[in-house]
This record gives structure tokens, C-alpha cells and sequence, in this order.
């Protein structure tokens, strides 16, 4: 299997050197060269599998010769063993058509800990037979960072570096980035928003002689590997809900459009995807984009659910790829007025291709937490915000296939939040109860180029 730029200007890689690399060189994103498919057949095999052997038959073919079956699974079976829930990606019921699936059993309770945990094993095993060592650099609205942070602490071969934008994560979030101890991990609270720390990072990428000295290595959703894991609990949802006899549609809290577009993949591969539903706060470019074609940049606006405090939102490059047809070319001159501009239209024919794909809606504050302070008198279930902003969604687009909306992380990463809505202060799992007495270790950082650069050569153990 090879990967190839969504800007077509970069050399072709392997799984392995895709995922080790990150950003690719022309400043696009890996996708693969072409999309693996399941039959009828192989995906009703999947029905009942344990979570990891469907992991492993998912993302096999897209592996190729970079890892061996038998280090693959062994690297699927360690990253899910910490989860807490057997099923490690549950489904509950919360309405007659409508379900949640319950992405938060990992170690840092959100949906990223699915991919994080596994190619924090992957990067091990391809670093230790190169006998190579990188600095990760990743940008976070909160959840990624913790993720990246718990998947790659200790790690001899890796220093991370997480920007973070400074007092617009929740107080949990920048706790389970600031109190590891180990000396390869560091925290760096940035002067503005996530957008601003994801375009630091981009930035960093597109510095080659900076990129090359350090052996930068990206863990966003820039990264093929992250959306690849992801693809995973589609399948495991879709057919515990009788896929592929019965379709299913699925709602997507949206930032970056990564775990949305891991769903595009699933259906792409084969799976019987009836609606695939962007979900979006206030901070709703991509909402807008699917509605009137046009891409345009506004500020971002601290929500409730702030991990979706995104408006450069990274992956909708890839779908943009899909959408004009594969064509680089045309992928990069949106991508340059984004840059210059500020945004771009879409043309019509790839906004009927993108409309065809995904539907879309957003929630306002309002609407976010009479959805939370709502499901949990209806049900008794208490929803984060950025769940409650996919339910509120979802429940315009009930009607067809049963639908699911995937709950992206606990609520007790959001409490202040969810106590104004319920009255109820979820609290956090045990082994993270004296979260709020560990010591903090962070650094707080201008948004600047240079500045940054510097930080990381000078942190870095190497
Ligand atoms: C809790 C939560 N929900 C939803 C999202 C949005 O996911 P994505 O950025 O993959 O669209 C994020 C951040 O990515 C998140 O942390
Ligand atoms: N919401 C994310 C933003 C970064 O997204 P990624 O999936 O590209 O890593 C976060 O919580 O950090």
C-alpha cells in the first residue's frame, strides 16, 4: 500500500514512512493510494469479533508490508488492554433510533486514546528497528494532547511537545497534559487559539531545516495512522447493529474533521453508511461550508465545548481531495487562498459530491446544554458537550437507518459544564482522583515562529 499527498507534490511513502512523517513535504496530507474495500460477506464476519481482531482486519490491507500480521496485532492487543470496557467501544441506546457509542474508556476518556494508544506502539516498534529518535510536535484543542502525552511518555526514542492555546482548555484537560513527570514530554500554553497552534505546528513542518534537525513527527489527525485506527469502531457499531443487512447512518462532533472522515473511509470500504452527519458548536465553518460553498475563516469563539474550538478545521483537506476528483493541483490552489485569503469557494460540482457525502447541522450554547441538561432527564445519561452538540444534531436526521452518535469523550473532562446543565458534577475515575493535587509543569509560549522552534530545540533530550 502506498500513501500520496492530497497537493500531489510530494514523494510517495510507505504506511510506516507516512505515518513517521506526518505533514507531507508539499504541506498536504497522506491519504492512501487507493481505498481497500470488503465485501458483503467479510464485513458480516466482523459482527461479534472481539474489538481487536476487527482492528486488525480493518487495518491490515492498509498496512502493507510495513508491519508483519503478528506485530500488528501484538501492537493492536497492548495499545487496548487499559481500557476500561471489554467491549472497548460500547454502543448504549438512547432513544428508539438512536444510539451513543461510548468513545471515553481509554486512559485520557476521549475518542483519541483509539488511535493514540496504538500508534504511540507503532512509532516504538518502526523507531527501535531504525534506530531512530523524533520530536513529536502536536497542536491541541485538548484532548489530543492528553492522548499524545499519556501514549508517548517515558518513550526513549520520542520527545513531545504539546502547544496548547492558553485558558481555553478545560481545567482537566491542561491537568492531565501538565502533571506527567516524564522528562520527554512538555506542555507549552500558547498565546491564542487552537487554530493558531495547529498553523504553529503546520508551520514547523514546512521549515525543513528546522523539520530536519529535530526529526519532526506529527500525532494530529495530519497523520494517516490517526484516522486509519479510527475507521475501526465504525465497523465494530455498524455491524453490532446488523450492518451490512440493515445500514446505519452516524452523527460526528466535528473540529477537525479527522473521526468524520474516518467514517468517510468506512463507507468508502464498503460499510453501509446511510447518513454521515457533521456535527458542529457555533464555531461552524464547516456547517456553512455545506451549506452555501463557501470556506471562509472567522474567529474562533470559546464554546462549552471547546475541543471543537476549531475553524481551520485540517482534514477537510482530505475530503476536499476526494471531491475534486484526486486532483493535487486543484487541492493546493484552495489551500494556498486559504492561506492568503483567508478562505475559498468550492466549486459546484465538488459541493455536490461533498453534499452527496456528508449532511451537516451545528448547536449553539444554548442548544448544546439543554441537550445535556435533556438527555440526562430523559435518560439518566450524562453527556459531555461535544456529545450533546452531536445528539442535538443527530436528532434532526432520525428519520431512515437507526443512527449513532458517537459520544467523544467523558463528561467529567467537562464538569463545570455539565453541572450547569444536570446539577450533577460527574466525578472522574478513581485512578485519576488526585488529578487536581499533582504538581503543573508548563510552559507558557508567545505565539511566535522562532520563539517556539527554539523552545523545542532546547527541550529536546537529544
Ligand atoms: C471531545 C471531542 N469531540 C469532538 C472532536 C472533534 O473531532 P475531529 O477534530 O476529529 O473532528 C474533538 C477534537 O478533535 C474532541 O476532542
Ligand atoms: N479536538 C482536537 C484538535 C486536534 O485534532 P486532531 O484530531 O487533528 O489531533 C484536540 O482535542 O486536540
Amino acid at each position: 500500500m502506498k500513501y500520496i499527498s492530497t497537493r500531489g507534490q510530494a514523494p510517495v511513502l510507505s504506511f510506516e514512512e507516512a505515518m513517521l512523517t506526518g505533514l507531507a513535504r508539499d504541506g498536504g496530507l497522506y491519504v492512501p493510494e487507493t481505498i481497500p474495500t470488503c465485501n458483503g460477506a467479510e464485513i458480516a464476519a466482523l459482527g461479534g469479533l472481539p474489538y481487536e481482531e476487527v482492528a486488525f482486519r480493518v487495518m491490515y490491507p492498509f498496512v502493507g508490508e510495513s508491519f508483519s500480521e503478528a506485530d500488528l496485532r501484538g501492537a493492536i492487543g497492548r495499545a487496548y488492554e487499559g481500557f476500561g470496557h471489554v467491549a472497548r467501544a460500547p454502543l448504549a441506546q438512547l432513544g428508539p433510533n438512536h444510539f451513543l457509542l461510548e468513545l471515553f474508556h481509554g486512559p485520557t476518556l476521549a475518542f483519541k486514546d483509539f488511535a493514540m494508544q496504538l500508534i504511540g506502539q507503532l512509532f516504538e516498534m518502526a523507531l527501535t528497528r531504525r534506530g531512530e529518535r523524533v520530536t513529536i510536535v502536536g497542536a491541541t484543542s485538548g484532548d489530543t494532547g492528553s492522548a499524545a502525552i499519556e501514549a508517548f511518555r517515558g518513550l526513549d526514542a520520542v520527545d513531545v511537545f504539546i502547544l496548547f492555546p492558553h485558558g481555553r482548555v478545560s481545567e482537566v484537560q491542561r491537568r492531565q497534559m501538565t502533571t506527567p513527570s516524564e522528562a520527554n514530554v512538555h506542555a507549552l500554553a500558547l498565546d491564542g487559539h487552537f487554530d493558531d497552534c495547529q498553523a504553529r505546528v503546520k508551520d514547523m513542518f514546512n521549515d525543513f531545516g528546522f523539520r530536519d534537525s529535530v526529526g519532526l513527527a506529527g500525532v494530529n489527525s495530519i497523520n494517516w495512522a490517526r484516522v486509519l485506527a479510527q475507521v475501526v469502531y465504525y465497523f465494530t457499531a455498524a455491524t453490532a447493529l446488523g450492518a451490512p443487512h440493515r445500514p446505519v447512518s452516524f452523527t460526528v462532533p466535528t473540529g477537525n474533521f479527522g473521526d468524520i472522515f474516518a467514517g468517510y473511509i468506512a463507507r468508502s470500504m464498503g460499510l453501509p453508511i446511510e447518513h454521515l452527519v457533521i456535527a458542529t458548536n457555533q464555531n461552524d465553518i464547516l456547517h456553512r461550508t455545506l451549506s452555501t460553498g463557501g470556506y471562509v475563516t472567522s474567529g474562533v469563539t470559546p464554546s462549552i465545548s471547546p475541543s471543537m474550538d476549531i475553524q481551520v478545521s485540517s482534514n477537510f483537506e482530505r475530503a476536499l481531495f476526494y471531491a475534486y476528483d484526486q486532483e493535487g493541483a486543484a487541492v493546493a490552489q484552495l489551500m494556498d487562498e486559504l492561506k492568503g485569503q483567508g478562505g475559498f469557494k468550492v466549486s459546484q460540482g465538488a459541493l455536490e459530491v461533498l453534499r452527496e457525502t456528508f449532511a451537516s447541522g451545528r448547536a449553539s450554547e444554548e442548544e448544546t446544554s439543554a441537550t445535556i441538561a435533556r438527555v440526562f432527564a430523559e435518560t439518566g445519561q450524562i453527556v459531555c458537550p461535544h456529545t450533546a452538540v452531536g445528539v442535538k444534531v443527530a436528532e434532526e436526521h432520525l428519520a431512515g437507518a437507526p443512527m449513532i452518535t458517537l459520544a467523544t469523550a467523558h463528561p467529567a473532562k467537562f464538569p463545570d459544564a455539565v453541572e450547569a446543565a444536570t446539577g450533577v458534577r460527574p466525578p472522574l475515575p478513581n485512578r485519576m482522583a488526585d488529578l487536581y493535587e499533582r504538581p503543573e509543569r508548563v510552559s507558557r509560549v508567545a505565539n511566535d515562529l522562532t520563539a517556539i522552534e527554539d523552545l523545542i530545540r532546547k527541550g529536546r533530550a537529544a
